[in-house]
């Protein structure tokens, strides 16, 4: 795992731009995107650099199980407003929300992730250690499959609803066995509420208990961390 400390999110959204750009160069054409907090500046470097992403597919981690695309709170709204609407893509793909058959719906994404190798994975991680929706005690081998969300994610996501009972209690994720296929990595944690998950994905034992530890199997995994997430490193 190759680690860089920035300042803030800021230097780490442009650090993260700049890797993109440099995937896009090197023949990159399938990007991984993630959602939350984490990623918007990224996302911002992103819409104010020259890459064109029109001859690229864009494949998403995950979406809350019962929102509408055109729901200001699902993911695939959130990825046309930050990203999206300014850098379109060839085709972009997020599970859907309401589909009516969540095994079609998990068998349909899993083929689009076969048919679509991914070379560049954008992450970002939940404070228990979560990435995409794959909770701690999802088995490392998961394809994309429909999760009930902890307390613990659905209390960090209320933030973005008006009431927590708002926050849906089910997504679809893509899996860490389809994450760990992705060709690279990059997993960004802004803040102090990070470090102990960071601490535990970089320095702890490989362990379900936390699901991004698994990263420390992967060969291509850059991290992208601000001090305050990097506290518990050292
Ligand atoms: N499914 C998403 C994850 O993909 C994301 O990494 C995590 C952290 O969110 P934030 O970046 O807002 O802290 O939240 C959600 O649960």
């Amino acid at each position: 795992m190759k680690i860089i400390i920035v300042k803030n999110s800021a230097a780490g959204g442009k650090k993260a731009s700049e890797l993109f750009k440099q995937a896009y160069n090197d023949g990159a054409r399938v990007f991984g995107l993630a959602t939350g907090s984490t990623p918007i500046t990224t996302y911002e470097c992103l819409v104010k650099s020259d890459i064109d992403f029109s001859d690229c597919i864009s494949i998403n981690l995950d979406e809350y199980v019962g929102l509408k695309s055109t729901d200001p709170q699902s993911y695939r709204y959130y990825m046309e407003k930050n990203l999206f609407i300014a850098k379109p893509f060839k085709k972009s793909f997020l599970p859907k929300g309401d589909a009516l058959d969540a095994v079609e719906e998990v068998q349909r994404y899993d083929k689009v992730i076969e048919d679509n190798p991914i070379d560049l994975q954008l992450l970002g991680i939940g404070r228990n250690g979560h990435i995409g929706f794959n909770e701690p005690g999802s088995s490392f081998k998961l394809k994309t499959h429909k999760v009930a969300l902890t307390d613990s994610t659905i209390e960090a996501n209320a933030r973005f609803f008006e009431n927590e009972q708002d926050v849906p209690k089910f997504a679809y994720s893509m899996g860490i066995g389809s994450i760990m296929k992705s060709k690279s990595i990059i997993l960004e944690a802004f803040g102090e509420d990070k470090a102990e998950a960071i601490a535990k994905m970089v320095k702890g034992p490989l362990s379900e208990a936390c699901p991004a530890s698994v990263l420390q199997e992967h060969d291509n995994v850059t991290v992208i961390i601000d001090e305050a997430a990097a506290i518990k490193l050292s």
